[in-house]
């Protein structure tokens, strides 16, 4: 009997989980997004419960009037690095900005969180939409949106370039024979482009993963066409099935066009979750969360997506302000959608900043309910699988305690690890090094 299609699961590390104020609720834990032992328990938790990954989202820039997780959190790699020990077979997704570090750094990183994992980790390619990061990186100038991608282009291909240094049994280390490794498996790059030049090799061996799995997260038209070139998942978030649908049929048709298979990639709609004994329980789960946030830290919370504009000059109960272009070289396919969504239902200001700072969760109501709203929205082919946000402090428990259950009561998910490294989970195929599908042979080096 064929095993029915499942669907795939990451739990997303975030501060307390829930809003922006929620670390104020009375079941949170304050200082979770700096607390190792929090995360080693949501950690072990979700590789109970057979999650394909953990997420670790990131910044580059913050003012006073950042959310509270972003002002006091740990850098992913090095967290994820410290969870790859106290966990076995779960993936390791860190968030990394190809507009503010360097493809040989970043290269070495990503190969030694897949070495030190056995072959967990995952790169969330991301292009940083926030234009004050320049200032934290000796620069003059945030890069535009659409060259940010060019950039992320020619930079993701230089990494997979490096990580394709060494075959995989390049280290043959014969004491006998003084032989550490065989010359002709090691590939120097020599990459001369227009953003970046790269000799290579890398000094990291190939790693598990033949190449860590490169995650894209940024819906613009360009961010899809960077992720049809060169991801092998997207982090993503539409409002309907019928939208992500057509949103993941969109990466497919663009897949295909670069020569690549429909199903060579993953898509991940990014969800919170609530809940309840009933759908009226999980609603005062949601009030009760969503009553901590102030305007004032709304009107903040909503500014940062706008470069930070100070929202509070306005009438916060007149019509949402227009304010022109602002946000097309930030978060670009995020402040689109505000601005539609605020003008398509005539919202106040005070309506959007608090619909955008306390959004109402992707999915809510009893655990049944919430098993049908994922079924609905992965056999309807909008997704693939889900990127699992709790929407209050403990609703990522009740998802593992609740709905996980159900889910695999129904086939649709699964109760142990097909695999032992994270594309082996993803069902993605390892992939070719590109110097030895070539046949190229290089040189060793000399010094
Ligand atoms: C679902 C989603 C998640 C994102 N996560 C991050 C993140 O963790 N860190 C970051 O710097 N940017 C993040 N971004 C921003 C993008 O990488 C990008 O810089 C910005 O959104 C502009 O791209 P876009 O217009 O293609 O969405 C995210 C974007 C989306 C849509």
């Amino acid at each position: 009997m064929s095993q029915k299609k499942q669907l795939r699961l990451g739990a997303i590390i975030q501060g307390a989980s829930g809003n922006m104020s929620a670390w104020r609720h009375p079941d949170a834990v304050s200082d979770a997004s700096i607390n190792i032992q929090f995360c080693q328990q949501l950690a072990q938790r979700a590789e109970q419960a057979k999650f394909d990954f953990l997420f670790v989202a990131d910044g580059l820039y913050i003012t006073e009037k950042s959310i509270p997780h972003f002002l006091n959190r740990f850098e992913p790699i090095t967290l994820l690095s410290a969870l790859s020990l106290v966990t076995q077979k779960i993936g390791l997704v860190a968030t990394l900005s190809t507009s503010y570090s360097e493809p040989f750094t970043v290269a070495r990183q990503f190969a030694s969180l897949d070495h030190l994992s056995s072959g967990r980790a995952g790169w969330n390619v991301v292009t940083s939409p926030l234009e004050g990061s320049a200032k934290n990186f000796s620069r003059d100038k945030h890069p535009e949106h659409d060259e940010r991608y060019r950039i992320a282009s020619e930079y993701v291909s230089v990494v997979k370039g490096l990580w394709d240094s060494w075959e995989e049994d390049a280290f043959v280390r014969n004491k006998n024979t003084g032989q550490f490794f065989a010359p002709q498996k090691l590939h120097t790059l020599n990459h001369h482009g227009k953003y970046f030049s790269v000799q290579g090799p890398l000094n990291v061996g190939r790693s598990p993963q033949g190449r860590p799995v490169v995650f894209q997260a940024g819906a613009s038209e360009q961010g899809k066409a960077f992720a049809a070139e060169a991801a092998d998942a997207i982090y993503t978030r539409q409002e309907t099935p019928e939208l992500a649908r057509a949103f993941r049929l969109d990466v497919q048709r663009q897949l295909v066009e670069n020569g690549r298979d429909a199903e060579d990639i993953r898509v991940f709609q990014g969800i919170s979750v609530i809940i309840g004994d009933s759908p009226a329980d999980a609603e005062r789960k949601y009030q009760e969360t969503a009553q901590l946030v102030t305007l004032e830290s709304a009107l903040d919370y909503l500014g940062r997506y706008f470069e930070h504009h100070d929202f509070a000059q306005y009438d916060p109960d007149a019509p949402f302000p227009d304010i022109g272009d602002l946000g097309q070289n930030s978060f670009r396919s995020t402040t689109d959608e505000i601005k539609r969504n605020a003008r398509e239902h005539g919202l106040t200001l005070r309506q959007a900043s608090l619909e955008a700072a306390t959004p109402r969760p992707t999915f809510s109501g009893t655990a049944e309910n919430v098993a049908d709203g994922l079924e609905h929205w992965f056999t309807s082919g909008a997704t693939d699988g889900f990127i699992v946000r709790g929407g209050t402090p403990t609703a990522f428990d009740d998802f593992i305690d609740s709905v996980i259950p159900i889910l695999q009561a129904r086939g649709l998910y699964r109760t142990d690890y097909e695999g032992d490294t994270l594309r082996g989970n993803l069902g993605l195929g390892e992939p070719e090094n590109q110097f030895t599908a070539k046949g190229v042979h290089s040189d060793a080096l000399t010094v």
